[in-house]
């Protein structure tokens, strides 16, 4: 990255030179400035559709609207249009935001639909609002104040530094936690939501973010052209172009759009020169298009630097089962949890169990006696005296058209408890888990978190007060590195959070130690897909543990482990069970859920059939015949 950086400083500095080398050359001057142009329009789309996937492809609109917000003004009070500029990128903002709160519950191919469609209708506005608009007329402004000796020198320099700032706008959203939530909203909308990140405000601010510099461009352009119409304003190609520098440099790096967008401006003039008539270029881009969807889907930087790396590899630690085992063993858990001294009653004791001061019933909870490493504290948990369960799911119904995933369901999870959620295949479980953590909405019944009604909360909200889980096939954000895919849950809502550094000082040492629990410290760095099935299901708990969760539900924590890794998942989650954090387990691996939890329920047919001690769910015949007899019915538990 620091490469990268040294080069687009040295490429800017051939920029800003250019002009005053070469003065008088305005036609050079005029293909930088629209190259620039459309740099901005790739860039700011880059952040809505390269960063958070959504793709749209009318985003040429938001130049429009400034174009047209610029000249407007511009017109009604004599001022020059230059000076409106920013209101039209203020205009462009707003459209977004309001229009965006709507479209952005689409997605995929629905949405691309919808945003040329908004396209065209803002063509169609701008047409028959004549008032406003002037019409198919279209608008004429007055040609600039300075000569036109060096006409497109201002022009130049103003796109120019509209194109740095725009740059280091989208540079410091990647850095933030905003920019990892939206990374994990391309990769897995979900999860995201799963880890606290408020889905749906985090799209509508970044299509508002991504219309922002172009709209201001807009209000340059429209003074540059001193024309604009609205079948001009609101081309559809020039959407295309946007899309086809994105794709072409590299979608969701930050300089590919920057390349793209020079080298597609450069080919679209050539084409207009040579290609012998305007329509030959349309042509032309249609080819690169294809090619590019063909031979370099990931586009060209992105290429150049997978071509680079594996040229140059850096030596990285082969990350094998049993890795994490050979050099972090499971004792090292205790070290970094609350020792006896570190707080007040709760602790655990240098064996790893509660020592006399403190139990789980003790006023001060346990995860408040101390961090884990000096900044984090494990759990948000309240007190743990409270004898009110911590979760509790009453009559909840869930149907699938005719299908009854889950039928009227009872369920209690005790504070300090690692509970077993067990059934045979399609039972229900999952579905159940989904219910409570939000990522389906349920048909009846109640369900309530720490005496609080959540059911009809968004799931990153149960994520902010303390409700985490894993999934039954690990749904890590591959392309992230392990630290980042542990640091991008987000504990709240607050803009402060989420406008916060990605991977700070603090909040990176309490990623790393949440790894040493785990084991996997050693690998935070690494891609996380590169990492083994059993490894991730580890960062997974790590990434939940960012959460500071009360309560963990995990869906087959055993499926896919190696038996190596198995036995640190149970000796982590016991440490940290210990350690004042709540688990609802979803697992198959029978012998090792009456080995871990206490008490069992057992789902047969989306309802609750048998719960109890381990001992007793063992013998209990209504389970063995929920497990082994196709036949079995729930009102066959109550005949019993
Ligand atoms: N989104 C969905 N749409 C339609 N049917 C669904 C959906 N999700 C689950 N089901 C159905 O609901 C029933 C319960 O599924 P669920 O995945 O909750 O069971 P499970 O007990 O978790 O099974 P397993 O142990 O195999 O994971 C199944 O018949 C399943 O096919």
């Amino acid at each position: 990255m620091r490469r990268s950086h040294l080069i687009a400083g040295i490429g800017l500095l051939a920029l800003i030179l250019y002009p005053v080398i070469n003065p008088w050359q305005p036609y050079p001057q005029g293909v930088m400035l629209i190259a620039f142009l459309l740099a901005i329009q790739a860039t700011s789309w880059n952040i809505i559709s390269g960063y958070a996937g959504y793709i749209s492809l009318g985003h040429s609109m938001f130049l429009g609207l400034g174009s047209y917000t610029a000249a407007i003004i511009a017109l009604h009070t004599g001022v020059n249009p230059l000076w409106m500029a920013p209101l039209g990128g203020v205009t462009a903002v707003v459209i977004a935001i309001v229009f965006g709160s709507v479209v952005l519950r689409t997605r995929g191919h629905a949405f691309v639909i919808i945003t040329i469609a908004l396209l065209l209708s803002a063509q169609i506005v701008a047409t028959n609002w004549d008032g406003l608009t002037n019409g198919s007329d279209g608008i004429t402004l007055e040609l600039p104040f300075w000569s036109s000796d060096f006409q497109n020198i201002p022009f130049y320099y103003a796109f120019l530094l509209l194109l740095v700032l725009t740059v280091l706008f989208s540079a410091w959203i990647a850095r933030t936690k905003f920019g990892t939530g939206l990374i994990a909203i391309r990769e897995d909308e979900g999860k995201a939501a799963a880890i606290g990140v408020n889905t749906t405000v985090f799209k509508i601010l970044a299509y508002g973010a991504s219309s922002f510099f172009i709209g201001v461009a807009g209000g340059v352009y429209a003074y540059y052209q001193t024309f604009l119409n609205p079948v001009g304003a609101f081309a559809i190609l020039g959407s295309v172009l946007i899309v086809l520098s994105a794709l072409l440099g590299g979608r969701g790096s930050l300089y590919g759009p920057v390349i793209g967008a020079f080298i597609v401006s450069l080919i679209n003039e050539a084409a207009t020169v040579y290609g012998g008539s305007t329509q030959s270029r349309v042509l032309i881009l249609g080819l690169i298009l294809v090619a590019v969807v063909l031979f370099l889907p990931a586009g060209l930087l992105p290429t150049v630097q997978a071509a680079w790396r594996k040229r140059h590899p850096v030596e990285t630690e082969y990350t094998d089962q049993t890795g994490a085992l050979s050099h972090q063993p499971v004792a090292i858990v205790r070290d970094r949890l609350p020792s006896a001294s570190s707080g007040p009653a709760g602790s655990l004791s240098s064996a790893g169990s509660l020592s006399s001061a403190g139990s789980l019933s003790s006023a001060g909870s346990l995860s408040s006696a101390g961090p884990l490493s000096s900044s984090a504290p494990l759990s948000s948990a309240g007190p743990l005296s409270s004898s009110a369960p911590l979760l509790e799911v009453r009559g909840v119904t869930k149907r699938f058209g005719g299908l009854v995933a889950v039928d009227n369901a009872d369920l209690t999870v005790e504070r300090g408890s690692i509970t077993a959620l067990i059934g045979p295949n399609g039972s229900g479980k999952t579905t159940l888990f989904n219910l409570i953590t939000g990522n389906m909405p349920l048909d009846s019944g109640t369900i309530t978190f720490n005496g609080k009604r959540i059911d009809k909360l968004a799931p990153w909200t149960r994520g902010h007060l303390g409700l985490g889980r894993t999934f039954q096939v690990t749904r890590l954000f591959k392309d992230m590195t392990v630290l980042q895919n542990v640091v991008a849950p987000l504990p709240d809502g607050r803009l402060r959070t989420m406008f916060a550094d990605a991977v700070s000082g603090a909040e990176a040492a309490r990623a790393r130690d949440l790894l040493g629990i785990v084991g996997l410290a050693r690998f935070a760095d690494q891609r996380a897909g590169d990492l083994s099935y059993g490894q991730q299901k580890l960062v997974e708990l790590a990434q939940v543990l960012m959460l500071s969760p009360e309560l963990i539900l995990l869906d087959e924590p055993a499926g896919g482990v190696n038996p190596s890794l198995l036995g640190r998942l149970t000796g982590v989650i016991r440490e940290l069970n210990q350690a004042g954090v709540t688990f609802l387990v979803v697992e198959h691996n029978i012998p090792l859920v009456l080995d871990l939890c206490d008490p069992v329920h057992v789902f047969a047919r989306g309802t609750c059939i048998a719960s109890g001690p381990p001992a007793l769910i063992r013998e209990d015949p209504v389970v063995l015949d929920a497990y082994l007899g196709d036949d079995w019915r729930p009102q066959d538990a109550h005949a019993q």
